[in-house]
């Protein structure tokens, strides 16, 4: 039976924009460098990903603006063809417009089409010659924990990034939040005027997130998925689970991780700075409700967070039945 490929697949947003279901990540770090993302975005939007994930934290704006103008210059894609993706770091809490700013300019584009808030919690801003634009990323205290801003509000961020939204900022299109746990959806929806169009969560068959989901179909907010392949390492292409399925359908574990999150209605940005796993993430593997229910399952029973960031144990629901990967 013929099926398109993840590329083709689109998913409506709640203020009408169009995104697509597969993009890249570029979420680049050791022992990968920065400098590869730059291929990595080329051989992407060549093998028909439309969809760039960023964030002003990951470094990697400035190489994603090097493809890009030659992706222009080329002909490959026109701007508009494309959906790039960036985030509020929470050292810039309270800075919104300042975020956004720097990453147009390292981008080299006039405009984002999601712009989201990267965590609901506030950082200290910590000068360091080696942070992002001279600032420390991940600043910590003296005895190495994370150093949050006690008196920041996470919802200060939401409430300069739904004004921005809400004066219709020609550098936005559309604006959401990531790594927020039903809780503080909830908590947010109370006094939000704009309902976030997106929720980026780590989301994948170890981690299957069901009241998350709900809340977010309860609110016509998208998900989207990051890590889906269990991030460096991608220890999730090894899962049984996910071998029987490439087995099954003689398909790659890639693209059965993609297709997973592609066939539920779930946006999903795998970084890959190979081309040849760029390439299988691509195929859609027309999984049953019967085989994407076991794959909830084992995420409901086994639950692994691959990202288990020490600064967002505080968020109530983060740490929820997780186990250390
Ligand atoms: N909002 C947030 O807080 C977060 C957002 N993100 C976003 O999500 C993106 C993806 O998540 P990330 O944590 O990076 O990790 P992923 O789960 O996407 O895993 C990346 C790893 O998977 C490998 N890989 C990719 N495709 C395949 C394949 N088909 N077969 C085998 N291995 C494969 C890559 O290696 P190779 O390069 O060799 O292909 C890489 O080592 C990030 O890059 C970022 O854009 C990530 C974390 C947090
Ligand atoms: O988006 C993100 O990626 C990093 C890892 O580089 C993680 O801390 C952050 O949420």
């Amino acid at each position: 039976m013929l099926h398109p490929r993840n590329t083709e697949v689109f998913f409506t947003l709640n203020n009408g924009v169009r995104m697509p279901a597969l993009g890249l990540g570029t979420a680049a770090e050791p022992p990968k460098t920065l400098p590869p993302t730059k291929q990595a975005v080329k051989a992407a939007v060549k093998a028909g990903y439309r969809l760039i994930d960023t964030a002003w934290a990951y470094g990697t704006e400035p190489y994603i603006g090097e493809a890009l103008k030659e992706l222009f210059e080329e002909g490959v894609v026109k701007r508009e063809d494309l959906f790039i993706t960036t985030k509020v770091w929470p050292t810039h809490w309270d800075l919104v417009e300042k975020s956004l700013e720097e990453s147009l300019k390292s981008l080299g584009v006039e405009y984002v089409d999601l712009l989201l808030q990267h965590w609901p919690v506030c950082f200290e801003r910590v000068s360091d010659p080696n942070g992002v634009n001279g600032i420390a990323r991940n600043p910590t205290s003296s005895d190495g924990k994370p150093l949050l801003n006690k008196k920041g509000d996470h919802k200060e961020t939401w409430r300069q990034i739904e004004s921005l939204y809400l004066k219709k900022d020609p550098r936005i299109r559309a604006v959401g939040v990531s790594n927020f746990p039903s809780e503080y959806l909830d908590d947010l929806l109370k006094t939000a005027k704009v309902v976030p169009a997106v929720n980026q969560v780590e989301l994948h068959p170890q981690f299957s997130q069901l009241k998350l989901r709900e809340t977010c179909k309860n609110h016509h907010i998208i998900l989207e998925s990051y890590s889906p392949m269990g991030a460096n390492g991608a220890a999730l292409t090894e899962l049984s689970i996910v071998q029987e399925l490439v087995k099954k359908y003689d398909a790659s574990p890639g693209a059965v991780l993609i297709s997973y999150h592609v066939r539920q209605g779930v946006v999903t940005v795998p970084l890959s700075q190979n081309p040849k796993n760029i390439a299988a993430n691509v195929e859609l593997v027309p999984l049953t409700q019967q085989d994407i229910d076991a794959l909830n399952k084992n995420g409901e029973e086994h639950i692994v967070r691959y990202r288990d960031e020490q600064f967002a144990y505080p968020v109530p629901g983060f740490r929820e039945g997780h186990e250390r990967a």
